[in-house]
């Protein structure tokens, strides 16, 4: 086990959903995307019974995990229907509620998602909340067209119920100007502080004209594991 608690977390956590969630009878998995997630599949790979699977990415980064992991890759247009997706998340509160796109992945990430039949989130101890906004206060990913970047962000600062504390462009690092998704879209990060009501914010947040997805996931996820700091793993269930 490696000395870091956070690393230990994360690898806690991903062994912990692998072990109860895949198993040799089912079909197809999905495979989000992160720091975490690269765990689920060194886990997947120490499973030899688990070889013969389809796995969907949900990302460029999930796509070459489970290509150089020597998996089965599909797609969801081939696979549209998934039985368990095993993903990362940036925050998570007690109804199962979670931010996702720290990455810039949560277009694909909830499509991976919406298609399960079984949706488990992994995560270490730091992304666990009471609210949503509380700890991760980078801001809601919230993937937009390139050409009404200008006007989602006038649109979140003035047409929301909310108010952001602060929005900006996600901007790349290694390269000048903005992060591209795997979309060929950009990322508003729109901090909110504490959101009392996701679903409520994540509805008026995809009416506006340009936004692409949002990385509010309501009511999406039935468990998720948390690596303690203490060696254990926590676990919550909707
Ligand atoms: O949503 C995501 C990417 O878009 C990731 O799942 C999320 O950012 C968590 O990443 P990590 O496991 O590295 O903490």
């Amino acid at each position: 086990m490696s000395s870091n608690p956070i690393e230990t977390g994360k690898k806690l956590a991903a062994y912990a959903a692998v072990d109860e969630h895949i198993t040799a009878d089912c079909k197809v998995i999905g495979i989000g995307s992160g720091s975490t997630v690269v765990y689920v599949v060194e886990r997947i790979l120490q499973k030899p019974e688990l070889k013969h699977l389809i796995y969907i990415p949900t990302s460029f980064q999930s796509k070459l995990l489970i290509i150089e992991g020597g998996l089965t890759l599909g797609s969801i247009e081939q696979y549209p229907e998934i039985d368990v997706t095993i993903d990362g998340a940036d925050e998570v509160d007690p109804q199962l509620n979670a931010i996702k796109g720290g990455g810039a992945c949560q277009f694909q990430e909830k499509v991976v998602a919406e298609a399960a039949k079984k949706f488990v989130i992994v995560a270490d101890y730091r992304k666990k909340s009471s609210n949503l906004g509380v700890e991760w206060v980078k801001g809601i990913p919230i993937e937009v067209v390139p050409m009404a970047y200008k006007l989602v962000m006038r649109s979140i600062d003035s047409k929301l119920s909310i108010k952001p504390i602060d929005s900006k462009l996600r901007m790349a690092i290694n390269k000048a100007g903005p992060v591209v998704t795997d979309n060929g879209n950009f990322v508003i990060d729109a901090h909110f502080g504490a959101i009392d009501r996701p679903l409520d914010l994540l509805r008026e947040i995809k009416l506006l004209t340009g936004v692409y997805e949002v990385g509010l996931f309501c009511g999406m996820a039935q468990m998720a594991y948390f690596g303690e700091g203490d060696g254990s793993v926590s676990t919550l269930s909707a």
